[in-house]
């Protein structure tokens, strides 16, 4: 597949604070940005199944680039509209989204004979195809506007969805796999390992600037299994991919972000994993995430998503806290929430609070 040429950057806001440079204001996105709180994401979406909407790239890039259309020149990235599910589909593994419950798999793994009825070599070229014509659609529309990101699921929260079958609480069969079934665990996580390091470096050659890992169950690990089951294969991401992207002809450095939700005890080995920037959930003090950073990585973060039920006053000065406490944001830094916007926020809400993270981040 060629390289597809795109339109020259007007806003690098996000490259350039991901690489460590010094900039005028912290870059600001939104995780779960397109999505249910919008009105006009409902318009578009309608009745439609959701992973039909994920692959149709005309609706998919519309609604990546609505919340960029909704407060104009307030959010400095888009991120494709997908889902980290799609990998497990690429596996072999048959994935509903059914309405207000969430994922469903009909059949999960529940043992590691399971692991005979996945996809033994994946061309993501083939699997995926639909994705990277989204993501090259997508940077065409935007014009340069903004960078686009592509991500992918890390591969514990993969293994959780894949044998848990759906989102759970008690995590029953992802702990029997990493306690019960320890070798199959691992064969299983490094091939995700492999699709995923695939899945990435194509994201980019699609068109993919920037990118985001995952890893939203890591806090369901300990520490100890953590450095088992979670770090090993964000760490081999981290190292494949910029080998991957120059057999594919890229040699630009596209910065990755590891976003390892509840992880908190293993920051500092997060900074040291090869990621440019680490994406930190709610329950940091920004001050401390700073200290133990080290300015060895961007620190991506970290507002309480439900702030934005509060009043403007609360999203002020909850704004300007964090801010201050990322050292004021000029370098380091990228605004964020700590984890996704819920379908009940009002967007109101959310551009006051993006236009406080501009006129605070500016000062
Ligand atoms: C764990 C996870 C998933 N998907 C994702 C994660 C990691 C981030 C996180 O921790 O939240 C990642 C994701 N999912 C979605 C995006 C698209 C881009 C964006 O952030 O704006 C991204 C980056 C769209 C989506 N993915 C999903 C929706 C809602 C689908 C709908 O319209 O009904 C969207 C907009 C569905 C989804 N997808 C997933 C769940 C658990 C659910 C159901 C929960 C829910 O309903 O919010 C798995």
């Amino acid at each position: 597949m060629p390289r597809p040429t795109f339109a020259d950057m007007k806003n690098d806001l996000i490259l350039r604070a991901a690489k460590g440079e010094k900039v005028e204001r912290p870059p600001v996105w939104i995780m779960r940005q397109a999505g249910r709180y919008l009105p006009e994401y409902h318009e578009v979406k309608g009745t439609r199944d959701f992973f039909e909407t994920c692959r149709d790239a005309e609706v998919a890039s519309e609604i990546t680039i609505q919340p960029i259309r909704h407060f104009p020149g307030l959010i400095d990235a888009a991120i494709i509209f997908s889902d980290i599910l799609v990998i497990p589909q690429a596996m072999g593994m048959e994935v509903q989204m059914v309405d207000k419950v969430g994922p469903s798999f009909p059949h999960p793994l529940r043992h590691p004979d399971d692991l005979l009825k996945l996809r033994k070599d994946v061309d993501v070229t083939k699997e995926l195809a639909w994705a990277f014509k989204a993501i090259t659609l997508t940077r065409t529309k935007l014009a340069g506007e903004v960078p686009l990101l592509g991500f992918c699921g890390a591969p514990w929260t993969l293994l959780v969805y894949m044998v848990e079958g759906a989102g759970t609480k008690m995590f029953r069969f992802a702990k029997e796999w990493i306690y019960k079934y320890e070798d199959a665990t691992h064969e299983l996580l490094q091939r995700i390992t492999d699709v995923a390091v695939d899945f990435l470096a194509h994201q980019v050659l699609a068109g993919a600037q920037m990118l985001q890992v995952f890893e939203s169950w890591g806090g369901e690990l300990g520490p100890e299994e953590f450095d088992v089951f979670s770090k090993p294969y964000i760490q081999q991401i981290a190292e494949r991919l910029p080998l991957k992207l120059q057999e594919l002809g890229i040699t630009e450095k596209i910065p990755v972000t590891i976003f390892a939700k509840g992880s908190w005890y293993a920051l500092d080995e997060l900074c040291g994993l090869g990621y440019d920037a680490v994406s930190l959930d709610w329950t940091y003090r920004p001050e401390d995430a700073v200290k133990v950073a080290k300015g060895r990585v961007a620190l991506q973060g970290n507002l309480d998503p439900c702030t934005i039920y509060g009043s403007k006053e609360t999203i002020t000065r909850k704004v300007e806290t964090m801010i201050k406490g990322f050292g004021g944001g000029k370098q380091n830094y990228i605004i964020n929430f700590g984890h996704g916007t819920h379908p009940f926020m009002k967007p109101e809400q959310i551009e006051w609070f993006l236009k406080e993270c501009h006129r605070v981040g500016s000062l």
